[in-house]
């Protein structure tokens, strides 16, 4: 493909991220599987177009609207080109010389597109006099609901979700120890180095395609941001527990769990999504997983698990949530979130912790995880559950606060809240 074509495949990449409801990734995968004719440079070169686009939206946005432009996936691409990529006005233009020579070119330029390049020369991306939200790529309503949080830390922290996150893996230790995984993975030209948190973790280097490995593909280890290793750690789940995976999803946490468990015990996984639960089938398989029972929240499993009433050693509520504490991997997903989204997200919340809440056993644990970053789905919700339920204590973290948070400004992990509550023994 010519550069100007390419040019071309990453507006109607844009174009189609923004006209569906999809996520990005989502639309990103349709749409590459569907141009089976673009090579892997091809490939890579229009999908990092479009990715530079979302995740600087806001400051291309600003851009084009301080010169009087109207911001379109088009616009906003050509933008993107100056801004973020560095390149010189001519090599831009140039872009669209080719005209004629293959049905796949963009159309011309035109004038006010000429004149934004023109004004666009010799700026940066950031710039002085951009509002704190374009800035930090975020809704404008979103500062003010994390400033009780953060206080005076808010800017550094949103700032940190702004690059691109590290690959994490998650070392299968039913099939390997940290040792044996990192000689398996640099044997393949996968350079890792182990995490610093998590006892099971190992950050690549770059951005391998670890799918592809043998390492993976034989069990060995699995893809998991290192703080979400964290919080199967916390569950403190064990050989010969009884452990329910509330929201289990695709089995990420589940597969953490199951080895801490060393294959032992019962771990039972629900969701609502039979979709998700499905993905976990081969993960487990691949795993080398034969405790795990999978279960879809249905009618029957709300009876099933209304009969195990006071059972579980550990319950984890791996919450549905906003998603905020992961914007690293998700720019779009800034753009996507809605207060009324946050509010339906929190009664869900409330009603997944207050099922969990009869399932642990006495001297049992529940633990509640969210990877957002706003107060309401994390202590405004544990707040409120220790309120309802006098017979849950919770397990401080070692500072001594009721609940962990990690952050990607503190600890280079993604965004999460974990409290951990002890059920008391009457
Ligand atoms: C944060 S994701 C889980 C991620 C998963 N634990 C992992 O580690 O890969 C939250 C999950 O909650 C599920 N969910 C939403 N509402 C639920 C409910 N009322 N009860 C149980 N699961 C629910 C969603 O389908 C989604 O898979």
């Amino acid at each position: 493909m010519t550069p100007g074509a390419r040019f071309q495949e990453a507006v109607a990449l844009l174009e189609a991220i923004a006209s569906s409801d999809r996520p990005a990734d989502g639309t990103v995968s349709a749409f590459v599987r569907a141009r089976r004719y673009m090579g892997a440079k091809d490939r890579r070169a229009v999908t990092t177009l479009a990715w530079g686009v979302l995740r600087h939206r806001a400051r291309l946005t600003w851009h084009v609207e301080a010169r009087r432009g109207t911001p379109t996936p088009r616009t906003l691409a050509l933008a993107s080109l100056l801004l973020v990529d560095g390149q010189a006005p001519a090599a831009v233009r140039a872009l669209f010389d080719a005209r004629g020579r293959t049905p796949h070119e963009p159309p011309p330029l035109s004038s006010a597109e000429g004149a934004l390049i023109d004004a666009l020369a010799g700026r940066t991306l950031a710039d002085p006099a951009q509002p704190l939200a374009v800035r930090l790529e975020i809704p404008a309503w979103l500062p003010d609901r994390l400033a009780p949080v953060w206080g005076d830390d808010t800017e550094a922290e949103l700032a940190a979700l702004l690059p691109e996150a590290p690959l994490d893996l998650r070392v299968n230790t039913l099939k390997a120890d940290r040792d044996t995984a990192v000689a398996a993975l640099a044997a393949e030209g996968i350079a890792t180095i182990p995490g610093t948190l998590s006892p099971w973790a190992l950050r690549a280097e770059g951005r391998p395609n670890v799918a592809a490995s043998a390492a993976f593909q034989q069990g060995l280890v699995e893809v998991q941001d290192e703080g979400s290793q964290l919080i199967a750690l916390l569950t403190e789940a064990g050989p010969g527990m009884a452990v329910l995976d509330l929201c289990a999803g695709a089995g990420g946490k589940t597969l953490a769990l199951a080895a801490a468990m060393e294959n032992k015990g019962t771990l039972v996984a629900t969701d609502v999504s039979a979709g998700r639960l499905e993905r976990a089938r081969t993960r487990l398989h691949r795993a080398g997983v034969h405790n795990v029972t999978r279960r879809v929240l249905d009618a029957e499993t709300g009876r099933w698990l209304k009969r195990r009433k006071g059972s579980f050693d550990r319950v984890l509520v791996d919450a549905p949530c906003s998603g905020t504490g992961t914007w690293r991997r998700n720019p779009d997903a800034r753009w996507r979130l809605t207060p009324a989204q946050v509010e339906s997200l929190c009664a869900e919340q409330a009603g997944v912790l207050a099922r969990a809440a009869d399932l642990v056993r006495p001297g049992g644990r529940l633990v509640y995880a969210t990877c957002s970053l706003l107060p309401e789905e994390n202590e405004g919700q544990i707040t409120a559950f220790l309120a309802a339920h006098p017979d849950y204590r919770p397990h401080p973290a070692p500072d001594g606060q009721p609940w962990h948070r990690f952050t990607p400004a503190r600890h280079g992990t993604d965004g999460f809240f974990v409290a951990v509550l002890d059920r008391i023994v009457p």
